[in-house]
């Protein structure tokens, strides 16, 4: 049976999209996604699934370094999660005014800070690897709460304190499926693309990599600056955008990336959970494509002017 290894312990957010996006897969808990990615890496598990943005908190850089550096993995499916959490506390604690630590992701900490400014405003706050590492803490007692995913309830035997707590209501993060490069998922008519694209650091380098999409009608969904780590001011651009690699302008406006990019890794190309369909602007369909590609054919070969 293929395994599909996930930022775990069990009880994370991670973990409910692993599985919404496994078919027959075992799933596997790794305690870091650095660790989840590693196993794909090592050939210990065929996939892994890790979050890498959040409505609220933006970007996920765990993922995004992961999959920036070492062996290339390519994402062919997304989940998209609401994200709403649970307050967790040790069954001995029975007042709100006992709860000195709360432990969580530093994502999660970030989405529930009015809550606990309000709620609990003389507790303090304790990043921990993962929302269901923050429970296990508390289960340890080397924390007094956890703010977890609302299945950790049914993982760790601790007290409810609230549920439903969100800052932002409607937040979701999203989620990816990796793998190594093999064969694409399928366009759909409502994919993503992802790529990552180095450039010199020179004046326009980066407008160029986006009029080439903006040429094509290609909308971008995400843009993100990492540091490159060399050199300091050096930055990677993770560019999301509508559309399937198989598509000829997205296979176009991949290549010119290419041409123009001092390196470009191709992060995959995916059905995206939303189903929202790709903006196609006018002339940039596969056909205005072909046609005009026939037409030069012909007139390179002499047939037509
Ligand atoms: O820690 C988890 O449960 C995760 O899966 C990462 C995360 C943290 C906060 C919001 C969404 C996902």
């Amino acid at each position: 049976m293929s395994t599909i290894a996930y930022f775990g312990p069990r009880g994370t957010f991670t973990e409910q999209a692993a599985r919404s996006l496994a078919t027959d897969q075992e799933l596997v808990p790794a305690d870091t996604i650095a660790a989840a990615l590693a196993a794909v890496r090592a050939g210990t598990a065929d996939a892994a699934c890790v979050p890498v943005e959040n409505s609220v908190e933006g970007p996920v850089n765990a993922t995004l370094d992961g999959l920036a550096t070492g062996m290339p993995l390519v994402a062919v499916a997304e989940a998209l999660l609401p994200v709403h959490f649970s307050i967790l506390t040790r069954p001995d604690i029975t007042e709100p005014a006992e709860i000195r630590t709360v432990a969580s992701h530093p994502h999660a900490l970030a989405q529930v800070r009015q809550w606990l400014a309000d709620t609990l405003p003389d507790a303090q706050t304790v990043a921990a690897a993962s929302t269901a590492a923050a429970a296990v803490a508390v289960q340890r007692g080397e924390c007094d709460a956890a703010v977890t995913a609302p299945v950790a309830a049914e993982h760790y035997p601790l007290r409810i304190l609230a549920t439903g707590v969100a800052d932002v209501l409607d937040a979701r993060t999203r989620f990816l499926l990796v793998r190594p490069p093999g064969p694409l998922p399928e366009p759909t008519g409502a994919d993503r693309t992802s790529v990552l694209a180095s450039t010199a650091n020179r004046p326009g380098a980066l407008a160029e990599l986006l009029t080439e999409l903006a040429f094509r009608g290609i909308n971008l969904t995400r843009l993100d600056a990492r540091p490159a780590r060399g050199n300091f001011g050096e930055y990677r651009f993770f560019l999301d955008f509508e559309g399937h690699l198989a598509e000829q302008r997205v296979g176009d406006a991949v290549a010119a990336l290419y041409r123009r990019c001092s390196s470009v890794r191709f992060l995959g190309s995916h059905p995206r959970a939303d189903r929202v369909a790709d903006t196609i602007a006018p002339a940039a369909a596969n056909d205005d494509y072909s046609n005009a590609a026939a037409w030069v054919a012909a007139v390179q070969a002499g047939e037509t002017a």
